[in-house]
């Protein structure tokens, strides 16, 4: 990564032919941080920042993002769409944007950043000026749920329910704040009024017609986070095994490079227990099926960080396929 300061302005793209510019709004929060971290390695990409004291000013931004090819936001969902809406006014200036807020992960004209969920995903991400990338608990999710469902394996309308846990980093700086200082619980459910924001998303890109039970909580360590999804399997057509759930997330995920479907007869499976943080710092994602079928009974895990393929990995993954270069 090259870091260049906002001024003097340059073409875009100036720094190589094979490099791409690209600018963070919201580069000292959270998700931000993260994302600076991996391009720190990432030699083909030029990283342009705005002075400190400009940092939320709307001129300053958008003289800033006609020098790039990207701009990746990092900001809470009012501050995304009032830089989204600098965006559309910039006319044929106007960079691709990569959103990681929730503000656009529904919204028909953009792409939903989760490469791994069809076929020709990675292709639409690609293609797309406008991408969302996805929430952290609904990578786990719509990972677990998705092949299913377009397997025929879990009907449209089933009764799901999505439990999850989470580092307290993945409610940013606040949260982050509360729990170093000690005045946050060790642990606690949350989302309890049944309307967390990552709801639609979940359902929408699971194919689920039905609208599911999301129920997450965050612990008193920084990051990493379980998704899980319990099925009683003599309520789903073909009553299938814990095998066959576990054969068919393989063949989908057959080939990824950031996403493994977990043998059924692994270390977890033998100890039945499994813990959030392994992933940490990478982008990976791991899909276990838990399955007694003495009970006709599994439970769907997914593991990821969420600061990693649940936000600043998945982010880099999706900026990359954006500017048209190779994974690395
Ligand atoms: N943390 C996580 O695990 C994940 C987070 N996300 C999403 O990513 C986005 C960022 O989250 P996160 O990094 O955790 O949040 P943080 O609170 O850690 O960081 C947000 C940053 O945005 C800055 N900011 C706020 N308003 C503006 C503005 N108008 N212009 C420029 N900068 C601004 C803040 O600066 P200041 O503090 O000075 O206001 C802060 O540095 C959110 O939408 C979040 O929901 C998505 C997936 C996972
Ligand atoms: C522990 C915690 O608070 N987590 C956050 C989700 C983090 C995330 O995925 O971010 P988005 O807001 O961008 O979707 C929450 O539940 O709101």
């Amino acid at each position: 990564m090259t870091v260049i300061d906002s001024n003097p302005p340059k073409a875009k793209s100036a720094a190589g032919a094979a490099s791409r510019s690209v600018f963070v709004d919201g580069g000292s929060g959270t998700t931000g941080l993260g994302i600076a971290e991996r391009l720190a390695h990432q030699s083909d990409i030029v990283v342009k920042t705005i002075a400190e004291d400009k940092r939320k000013d709307p001129a300053a931004k958008q003289a800033l993002m006609a020098e790039v090819d990207l701009v990746i936001l990092c900001l809470p969902d009012d501050a995304a769409k009032e830089t989204v809406a600098l965006i559309d006014g910039m006319g044929p200036s106007a960079p691709k944007v990569l959103d990681a807020s929730t503000a656009f992960r529904v919204a028909p004209d953009w792409a939903y950043g989760f490469p791994e969920l069809t076929a020709d995903q990675a292709d639409k991400i690609r293609n797309a000026r406008k991408v969302s990338n996805p929430g952290c608990y609904p990578t786990g999710g719509i990972a677990l749920l998705r092949p299913l469902v377009d397997a025929g394996l879990l009907p449209q309308d089933y009764p799901v329910t999505v439990n999850a846990v989470s580092g307290y980093s993945g409610g940013g700086k606040t949260m982050i704040a509360a729990y170093e200082n000690g005045t946050a619980p060790n642990f606690e459910l949350y989302g309890l009024g049944l309307e967390h924001k990552h709801l639609p998303e979940l359902r929408l890109y699971s194919k689920l017609t039905r609208r599911p039970i999301f129920i997450p909580s965050v612990g008193n360590y920084r990051q990493g986070m379980l998704v899980s999804v319990p099925l009683q399997l003599d309520t789903l057509p073909g009553k299938p095994s814990g095998a066959d759930l576990q054969s068919a997330l393989a063949k989908h995920y057959a080939g990824s490079k950031y996403v493994s479907v977990m043998p059924l007869d692994g270390d977890a499976a033998r100890s039945g227990r499994l813990e959030p943080e392994a992933l940490n710092g990478s982008n990976r994602l791991e899909l276990y099926v838990f399955a007694s079928d003495k009970h006709g009974q599994a439970v769907l895990v997914a593991r990821l960080d969420n600061l990693g393929k649940g936000a600043s990995g998945a982010a880099v993954q999706n900026m990359r396929l954006m500017l048209g270069l190779a994974d690395v």
